[in-house]
């Protein structure tokens, strides 16, 4: 049996729709399924973590965005048991990133072939991210988004309103990075990325050579930048050219530590998870994703 775990909400209520068309599809193929429901923040986790414990059970499909990835995916790190996914979010940037076709149908089509692949994961505080972290500016943008009822209505564009309320509020801060035992100092930084996959916010490429089952993490640092450079650098992550800026540094490793003085917002896959300092280990293989 598949356990659906829905967000109806994502995608400024395109989670709901996209659930319509999956349903009529499990009841025409008669496919055994269950549904639950996510009604707020955090409880796409309870939800997932309740239904790991039944038998009979195949994989757990999220259905909606990123966030809900995040929030599923987290139940099932470690266990074994397969995320599957439908995506119907605003980014969607897991999909983009694991090759998950955006069209429902050959979405469920793919969940039903069940053919499994172990991706790494990440521990940060009690949680663990699945795709991607983001500090500094972009916690700033991720906080400005997931705050704001217009900003939902906006859809894709909902990163670039986001982006620039953020410039306009966001004091850069002075960074102590410490990355498998070696310190980096960093003056006026801007973010501070953390990528198990390559992409994220609708499909900026942060982290360009980020693969998810590398068994690394890649960090992207980006500092000492005028707000006017940071504007103009902005286009060139759509296509990951921004890594050849002087001001842009790209790390990889296993362990990350981050001190920032002032404390800076940081998310994980788009939620808010709190304000450094914060440290993220990478969980080598430890989520197993239909893909
Ligand atoms: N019934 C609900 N009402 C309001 N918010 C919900 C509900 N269920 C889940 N949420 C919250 O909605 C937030 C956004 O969900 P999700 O990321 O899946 O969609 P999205 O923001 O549209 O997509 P993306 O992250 O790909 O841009 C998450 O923080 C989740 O916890």
């Amino acid at each position: 049996m598949h356990v659906f775990i829905v967000n109806p909400m994502s995608g400024n209520g395109r989670g709901e729709e996209v659930w319509f068309r999956i349903q009529r599809l499990l009841s025409r193929h008669r496919i055994p399924h269950q549904v639950h429901f996510t009604k707020h923040a955090g409880h796409a986790t309870e939800l997932a973590r309740s239904a790991t414990g039944q038998s009979g059970v195949r994989a757990l499909v999220a259905l909606g965005g990123d966030g809900t990835v995040h929030e599923t995916g987290n139940a099932l790190v470690g266990t074994g048991l397969p995320l599957g996914y439908i995506p119907a979010g605003t980014g969607n940037d897991f999909a983009h990133a694991c090759g998950i076709p955006s069209s429902p149908g050959s979405a469920l089509r793919r969940v039903l072939k069940h053919e499994v692949h172990r991706i790494d994961t990440a521990s940060i505080g009690e949680r663990f991210l699945i795709g991607f972290a983001g500090i500094g500016f972009d916690g700033q943008v991720a906080e400005v988004v997931n705050r704001s009822a217009l900003s939902r209505k906006l859809g894709r564009l909902a990163y670039l309103s986001g982006f620039f309320q953020a410039l306009r509020q966001y004091r850069p801060a002075r960074v102590s990075l410490t990355l498998d035992g070696s310190r980096f100092e960093h003056d006026r930084v801007w973010l501070i990325a953390v990528g198990n996959i390559p992409n994220y916010g609708g499909g900026m490429k942060i982290c360009p050579g980020a693969l998810p089952d590398d068994g690394r993490l890649d960090i992207c640092c980006v500092s000492e930048l005028s707000r006017g450079q940071v504007l103009k650098i902005f286009p060139a992550v759509f296509k990951g050219n921004h890594v050849h800026h002087p001001s842009v540094k790209i790390r990889r490793g296993l362990a990350v530590e981050v001190d920032a003085d002032p404390p800076l917002v940081v998310h994980a896959d788009g939620e808010i998870i709190g304000k450094t300092p914060l440290s993220i280990l990478v969980r080598p293989g430890s989520l197993n994703v239909i893909r």
